[in-house]
C-alpha cells in the first residue's frame, strides 16, 4: 500500500500530538512523584508542555501547587505556565494554593495573573485584541446578549419576581439560558455602597450631585433618593429601551431633580450634559454585558467628572467573581488602574452568603464569592 503525502503528514502530526501528550503526562506525574527539581526543569527545557492538562484538567502548575513546591511554581510561571488554567472542578492553580493555605505559592500565581491582565489591558487599549486564553474578562468574542452590548440592547427583558419573591430583571439568551441582568439579592451590596459613598460625605447636607450608570432594578437609585437629604441632582444613564420603559412606568421621569440620559454612557461621557454639572460628588457604575476594557475606559474619565478630592466613586465589582483567584486578581488590577488616574481605593467586605443557595433559581450564576469586595475610590489631593 502506498501512502499519500497527506497521509504521511497526518501520521506525523498524530505522532507529534501523541508525543506531546506523553510528555505532558510524564511531566505532571514526575512533579506529583516529587522527583528532584533539576530533573523536572530538564524535562521542561526538553519540551515538556506546560499548557498540557490531563483528563482531570490538571496542569504541571496545578501539580506543583499540590506538592507545595514554591521554587517549582516560580520556575513554571517564569517559563510560561498558564496561571488561569482551570481543572475539571473549575479550580485554578491559585485556588488549589488557597485551599492548601499556601500563601507563597498563591502570591506567585496571583502576581503572575495581575501582570498578565495588566499587559493584556494595555494591548487591548492600543489595538483590537483577539480572544486570548491568557485573558479573563477581556472577552472580545462573546457575541451573545450576555457579552455584547449590541446584542444585549436588541434583546427583550422581563421584570418579574422569582419563586422566592426576589425581584429580577431577566434576559433570555438564544439557547434559552436565563441570565439575571440585576437580581434582588444584590440589595445589601447596593445599600452598603450608598452608605459608604454618601453618609459621611461633606456635601450631603447641601444635597449631593450624583451620577449613576445603569438603572437595572433601580435599587441603588432608590437608596440615593432615600438619603437624609434628597440629591440636588441625580443623573441616570440607561441604555436599554425596556429598562427605560420600566423607569417611565415607575415614575422616575417625573422627579424634578432626576435627569435620565437615554443611551450608552459612552455616548454621554464627554457631553455637556455631564461636564456641565460642574463635577459630581458621587459616581457609581454597574452596567451589563460590558467587559473590563469598557470599565477601564470609564476610569479614565473620572478625573474630569468628579468635583474634587472629597468626591467618591464606586463600581459593581463582579470581575472574575466565579473564582476566588480571579476575583482577587481583578481586585488588584482595578486598583492599579484607578491609581493610574490618580484615585486611591478603600475596599470593604460585604458578606453576601445569606440565602445564596436559593439565589439563582434557573438563572446563570455570575457571582460565586462569599465576600463581595466593595471599592470606594477618591481622587488623591494634588
Ligand atoms: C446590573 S444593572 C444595574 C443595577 C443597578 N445598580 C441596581 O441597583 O438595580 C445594569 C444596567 O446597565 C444598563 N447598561 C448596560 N450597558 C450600558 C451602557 N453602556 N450604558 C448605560 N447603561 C447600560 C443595563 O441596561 C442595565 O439596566
Amino acid at each position: 500500500m502506498s501512502l499519500s503525502a497527506q497521509d504521511i503528514a497526518e501520521m506525523m502530526e498524530d505522532t507529534d500530538v501523541d508525543e506531546m501528550v506523553e510528555l505532558g503526562h510524564d511531566l505532571i506525574f514526575s512533579i506529583l512523584e516529587r522527583i528532584p527539581i533539576d530533573v523536572v526543569k530538564a524535562k521542561v527545557d526538553a519540551g515538556g508542555p506546560l499548557w498540557f492538562q490531563d483528563d482531570e484538567g490538571i496542569s504541571a502548575l496545578h501539580a506543583a501547587v499540590y506538592v507545595e513546591n514554591t521554587e517549582l511554581v516560580r520556575f513554571l510561571i517564569q517559563n510560561g505556565a498558564l496561571w488561569n488554567a482551570v481543572d475539571n472542578q473549575h479550580n485554578s492553580p491559585g485556588d488549589i494554593a488557597l485551599s492548601l493555605n499556601n500563601e507563597d505559592c498563591y502570591t506567585i500565581i496571583r502576581d503572575a495573573g495581575i501582570r498578565s491582565e495588566l499587559l493584556l489591558t494595555l494591548l487591548a487599549s492600543r489595538e483590537t485584541l483577539s480572544n486570548s486564553p491568557l485573558s479573563l474578562v477581556l472577552k472580545a468574542t462573546d457575541t451573545t446578549a450576555a457579552g455584547s452590548t449590541e446584542s444585549y440592547l436588541a434583546s427583550r427583558l422581563r421584570f418579574k419576581k422569582d419563586a422566592h419573591g426576589q425581584e429580577i430583571c431577566l434576559l433570555t439568551l438564544e439557547d434559552e439560558d436565563e441570565v439575571g441582568v440585576m437580581m434582588g439579592w444584590e440589595r445589601g451590596i447596593m445599600q452598603e455602597t450608598v452608605r459608604l459613598l454618601c453618609h459621611d460625605h461633606e456635601n450631603l447636607n447641601e444635597g449631593l450631585k450624583i451620577l449613576n450608570v445603569g438603572f437595572g432594578l433601580g435599587i441603588i437609585d432608590t437608596f440615593f433618593e432615600e438619603l437624609p437629604r434628597t440629591p440636588a441632582q441625580h443623573v441616570i444613564i440607561e441604555a436599554h429601551p425596556d429598562v427605560l420603559k420600566h423607569m417611565r412606568e415607575l415614575g422616575w421621569y417625573d422627579k424634578p431633580h432626576v435627569k435620565i440620559l437615554e443611551g450608552k454612557w459612552q455616548d454621554f461621557i464627554e457631553s455637556e450634559e455631564l461636564l456641565g454639572v460642574g463635577g459630581f460628588d458621587v459616581i457609581y457604575t454597574d452596567t451589563f454585558s460590558e467587559d473590563y476594557k469598557e470599565l477601564h475606559n470609564f476610569f479614565g474619565h473620572l478625573p474630569d467628572l468628579l468635583a474634587g478630592p472629597e468626591s467618591r466613586f464606586s463600581f459593581f465589582h463582579g470581575l472574575g467573581a466565579t473564582n476566588a483567584t480571579f476575583y482577587d486578581v481583578y481586585t488588584h488590577v482595578s486598583e492599579l488602574h484607578l491609581a493610574e488616574v490618580g484615585m486611591d481605593v478603600a475596599w470593604s467586605d460585604v458578606d453576601v452568603f445569606a440565602d445564596s443557595g436559593k439565589r439563582w433559581g434557573t438563572t446563570r450564576e455570575y457571582f460565586g464569592m462569599r465576600l463581595y469586595r466593595l471599592p470606594i475610590g477618591s481622587m488623591r489631593a494634588v
